[in-house]
This record gives structure tokens, C-alpha cells and sequence, in this order.
């Protein structure tokens, strides 16, 4: 799990994620259209643009909460397309607040063992929170190295139900970092949080995921612009653009969609 010096850094131009035509219809509604998008390993991709632009159905179809209606998902030369979430997660796929949920009766200790436990075992969370509880030396070890690097070593024993705001979001990111993902869907990992937490957060994030492939989904600019590698814009399921922060700041057609002709 620790950063290593071969960590993959983006420029490699090796794609580990790919949609292809990945399309999702509700009714008449085309919310994702024919999007094809390549992320590279070691990424930090930012996927913005306007409310109902798309952006959650598209980490839904990448995590397996949604099942396209056209298209694939191709995640490191493999089709997931048709994977259960609980499938994708064993594949490498780590998504933070919906497969990895914060059990608040459950101590944070708990919490990340049981999403550790999730993944060596292949299998869902639910399953395995029946098992006996101290047979996986690698399990404690992985438990204890996630820990000390979200910073919440000192605290493990408090039900995750007490934390404050900011702490409960970190032990988020902790338990998508306990699945031990290469791919990390983060969506708006900081709604809610105050100046100072949201800086810690994305230090928290730029210091725990760094060596893996982030996805974000994330409403404030400035906070996208300083942190991805690359944008994507969506536009009504569709992308509108991609590219470096600059690039995607100076593009009009994404100024106009984006802000109705304001400067990003
Ligand atoms: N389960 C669903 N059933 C019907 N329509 C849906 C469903 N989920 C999403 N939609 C619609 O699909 C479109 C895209 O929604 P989505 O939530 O992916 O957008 P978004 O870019 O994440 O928006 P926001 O920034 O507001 O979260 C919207 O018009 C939304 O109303």
C-alpha cells in the first residue's frame, strides 16, 4: 500500500480506464451520450460541468451501481461493463460513499476493517462481516497502515457515529483506501466543509492517493483547476471538452455551458 517510487505518475500515455459509446437512457432522458474517455494510470482527472450534466451517472456506470444501456467500460484491458460493484471493487475499482458506506455503530477501526476484509476476500462487505475476527495478520496490517495515514490512529476506538464532519469524510476516503484500489471515484469529497477542512482534505487526498488513478467530481473551480492532471467537461451526457486546467479554462465552448459565457 505505501507510495513507492515506481508509483505510476500520469505521462505514461498507459490508459487504465476507458468508456466506449457509453451511453445511459432514463426514459427519454439521455443522461450519458456516447461518451468515450480515456484516463490514464497515475491520472488525476477531474470530470466537471453543470448540474444534471451527467457526471454521476458516468462514476455510476464506471462503478456498477448503473448498468449502461449502450457502450462499455474497459478497466485495465478488461470489459466491466456487465461486473457487479462488489466485482469492480475486487478488480481494483474504489469508490468512495456508496459501496464503502461509514457503518456509524461500528468503530473506525471497524469500519476500515471491514472494507480491507471486503476486497482480500473478494467479497462483499455484508458477507464478510460474519467472519472471525482476528484470523488475517496481512488484514490488521493493512488496517493499521490505513489508519495512521488518514491520521485517525490515535482515535480508532470511537464509534464512527461521533466523529465530526470532517473527520467521518476523511474515514471515507480511509475506507475506499482500505479496498487497496488502483482506480479511486471520489465525488465531492469535500461538500460541506469549511475553508480550511477543504484544504486539508484535498492535501489529505493528494498525500494518501497520490501514487493511484483518481477520478473527482468536485463543483469548486478553483479547487479542480489546482489539483487534476486533466479535465473533463460534460455538458448534457455529453463531453464537451478535455484537457490540461488551462486549456479547459480557455475553451468558450466549455466558458459558455459551464458559466453561460463567464470566465472560468
Ligand atoms: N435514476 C434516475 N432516473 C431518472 N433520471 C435520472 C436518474 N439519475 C439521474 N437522472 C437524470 O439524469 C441526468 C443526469 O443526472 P446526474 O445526476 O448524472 O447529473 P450530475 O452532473 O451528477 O448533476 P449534479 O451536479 O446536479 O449532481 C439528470 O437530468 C437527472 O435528472
Amino acid at each position: 500500500m505505501a507510495t513507492t517510487d515506481d508509483a505510476p505518475t500520469f505521462g505514461s500515455g498507459e490508459v487504465v480506464l476507458e468508456t466506449k459509446g457509453l451511453t445511459r437512457r432514463f426514459g427519454e432522458l439521455v443522461a450519458v451520450d456516447s461518451l468515450d474517455i480515456e484516463v490514464e494510470r497515475g491520472e488525476f482527472r477531474s470530470i466537471i460541468g453543470p448540474n444534471g450534466a451527467g457526471k454521476t451517472t458516468l462514476f455510476n456506470l464506471i462503478s456498477g451501481a448503473l448498468l449502461p444501456s449502450d457502450g462499455s467500460v474497459i478497466f485495465d484491458g478488461e470489459d466491466v461493463s456487465r461486473l457487479r460493484p462488489h466485482e469492480r471493487v475486487h478488480k481494483g475499482i474504489g469508490r468512495s460513499f456508496q459501496i464503502t458506506n461509514v457503518f456509524g455503530g461500528l468503530t473506525v477501526r471497524e469500519n476500515v476493517r471491514l472494507a480491507a476484509q471486503a476486497v482480500l476476500q473478494g467479497r462483499s462487505p455484508v458477507d464478510n462481516a460474519f467472519r472471525h475476527k482476528d484470523s488475517f495478520d496481512d488484514l490488521n496490517g493493512r488496517t493499521d497502515d490505513v489508519l495512521s495515514r488518514i491520521e485517525l490512529g490515535d482515535r480508532d476506538g470511537e464509534r464512527a457515529s461521533t466523529l465530526a464532519y470532517g473527520d467521518r469524510r476523511r474515514l471515507e476516503i480511509g475506507l475506499v483506501l482500505a479496498t487497496d484500489p488502483q482506480l479511486v471515484m471520489l465525488d465531492e469529497p469535500t461538500a460541506g466543509m469549511s475553508a480550511e477542512e477543504t484544504r486539508n482534505t484535498m492535501e489529505l487526498i493528494g498525500d494518501v492517493l497520490g501514487d493511484r488513478t483518481v477520478l473527482l467530481i468536485e463543483h469548486d473551480i478553483e479547487l479542480v483547476m489546482n489539483a487534476s492532471d486533466r479535465i473533463t467537461v460534460l455538458n448534457r451526457g455529453e463531453e464537451l471538452a478535455t484537457g490540461p486546467p488551462e486549456a479547459v479554462a480557455e475553451n468558450e465552448q466549455v466558458q459558455q455551458a459551464y458559466l453561460g459565457g463567464g470566465v472560468l
